[in-house]
């Protein structure tokens, strides 16, 4: 964002004509929020340039009629650059922490710090923000609410509760990672003319513009072999469950067959719960290593209900095996390693990242976190930082893709491409709705979609699918609300083939 802001100005906006374009969003939506007359803000300014948007918007919000007290932390903030010129330019009083009352105020504008706060808030402004959590008075937060670090969404001590959020140029990973998204709001993103940001983002929100050209959408002409065909292992007698989820996930998303591989003991009652999703009798890794013998077979989803243990462990060897198999024209077999699969390397991820190194096809891991946390539990610096720095450094240590799992998921690819959602759905919180979340990646990846993108489609899709059928979803709810997804995503195609979008970044 300091990059784009320097390539601005160096383009010839000076630095305060961005301020005053920025003051100027955000007294506009302190309009839009309260309409009417008689309104009285108060605007907390701090010492940087957030603060110095804040004197702007309470000079604009005086000259339209609005009663405005300024507060700052210290008398001499701020004091240098373009925030101590938005300063100048106020033309009132400047209030010191203790006039601070957010239960007069119709409006609070918080502008005390902005997206590269590094530390937890302390002394006065730890203080000044406690007591505006304390009342009930309605916040406009300036770029991100005081306390949150934009790059992490992290809050160590105290940050705003803000009921509207007005950000510059583009959204920052802080407005939805949690915690941060909790205090954000409503988020609004001005345009103040800012440079162009890179072409090739490495952070974006994850919605269709990052995945949609490459969706798998069936050919004219295609049969279903052309569609590609999942394996799904099933777990023993007691734990069927998870792995028929994911695989009516996948059948679901347009795999052209899906097989369930069952050991002996579980066969009649996967049988008795199966329709268009074959079943096929394996016991343990020789057997697995047999059935994959056939090429044709090319994404292995595995993990839901395997059993934690030695034997998945060979699964997944067997799974990831090299080939020398492949004839000219047959892509290397995907897989999607979940729950038990991961949770069976615990402490162990080099053993992981050098079978994952051994294959040619892609691979893809879905852990929550606390597989995440079992997984690398002898990787420390893996588990250090945000969720997005968790996510990039697994998935440069493995070499896969890695969907780290929560209502903020990331997708992270080895080379740093990240997306992160806009808020799942609180339903998906429900027993097996992962399973089905591996079954949409795993259909996806067998109709040949690169995996960074099958991993962000098959959590966005998950979501949607929860969203549509709303309270009381179960898991076996989900699959059986992908048809309505994919109507809305066809639809939105045939809309993005005509206009032509481009990922939302999150700088
Ligand atoms: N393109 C852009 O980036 C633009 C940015 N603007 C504004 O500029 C802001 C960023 O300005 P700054 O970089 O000056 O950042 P801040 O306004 O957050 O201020 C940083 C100052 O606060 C101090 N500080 C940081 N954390 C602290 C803590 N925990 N306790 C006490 N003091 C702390 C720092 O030492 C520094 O002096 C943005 O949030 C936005 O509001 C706009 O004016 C227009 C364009
Ligand atoms: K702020």
């Amino acid at each position: 964002m300091a990059e784009a802001d320097r390539r601005t100005i160096a383009a010839g906006t000076d630095g305060y004509t961005l301020m005053q374009r920025a003051g100027r969003a955000v007294a506009d939506a302190c309009e839009v929020m309260l309409p009417g007359a008689s309104r009285f803000a108060a605007v907390l300014c701090g010492p940087g340039n957030n603060g110095g948007d804040g004197f702007v918007a309470a000079r604009l919000l005086k000259e339209r009629g609005w009663s405005v007290s300024v507060h700052v932390l210290e008398p001499r903030d701020p004091s240098t650059g373009d925030a101590a010129r938005a300063k100048a330019d106020w033309p009132g009083d400047i209030h010191g922490p203790d006039d601070f009352d957010p239960s007069a105020a119709d409006l609070v504008i918080d502008a005390l710090f902005g997206a590269g706060l590094k530390r937890g808030l302390s002394g006065q402004a730890e203080r000044l923000v406690q007591r505006l959590k304390d009342a009930d008075t309605p916040v406009v937060a300036v770029d991100i609410p005081s306390g949150v670090d934009g790059s992490s969404g992290m809050v160590t001590g105290v940050a705003v509760d803000a009921t509207l959020t007005v950000t510059f140029g583009c959204a920052k990973p802080g407005h939805y990672l949690y915690p941060g998204r909790r205090h954000r709001g409503r988020l609004v993103v001005s345009d103040i003319g800012l440079g162009p940001l890179e072409p090739h983002p490495a952070t974006m929100l994850n919605d269709t513009t990052v995945w949609l050209q490459a969706f798998p959408w069936p050919d004219q002409d295609g049969h279903k072999y052309k569609r590609g065909h999942t394996i799904v292992v099933s777990g023993s007698l007691a734990h069927t469950g998870a792995a028929r989820l994911a695989a009516r996930g996948a059948l679901r998303i347009g795999a052209g067959l899906v097989t369930l591989a069952s050991p002996k003991d579980a066969l009649s009652v996967n049988a008795a719960h199966l329709t268009a999703v074959m079943l096929r009798e394996v016991n343990g890794p020789d057997d697995l290593a047999e059935l994959l013998s056939d090429s044709r077979l090319n994404c292995v989803v595995m993990g839901p209900g395997l059993g934690v243990g030695a034997v998945t462990r060979s699964l997944v060897a067997v799974a990831l095996a090299p080939r020398s198999d492949l004839r000219d024209g047959q892509s290397p077999r995907a897989c999607l390693l979940d729950a038990d699969a991961l949770t069976s390397f615990s402490g162990d991820a080099g053993r992981l990242r050098d079978l994952i190194r051994s294959t040619s096809g892609a691979v893809v891991i879905t852990p929550h976190d606390g597989e995440f946390a079992r997984l690398f539990s002898n990787e420390p610096a893996i588990l250090a930082g945000s969720k997005l720095d968790r996510s990039r450094k697994a998935a440069q240590f493995l070499g896969c893709v890695v969907l780290l799992k929560g209502p903020d998921t990331v997708v992270a690819d080895p080379k740093g491409r990240a997306t992160i959602s806009d808020g799942g759905s609180p339903w998906l919180a429900t027993a097996g709705s992962g399973d089905v979340l591996s079954g949409f990646i795993g259909g996806l990846l067998t109709q040949g979609m690169p995996a960074f993108e099958a991993a962000a489609a098959g959590d966005h899709l998950h979501t949607i699918a929860a969203k549509i059928f709303g309270p009381g979803l179960i898991a076996e709810d989900i699959p059986e609300q992908l048809p309505a997804a994919l109507r809305m995503l066809q639809a939105e195609g045939g809309a993005a083939e005509r206009g032509g979008t481009q990922p939302l970044t999150l700088a």
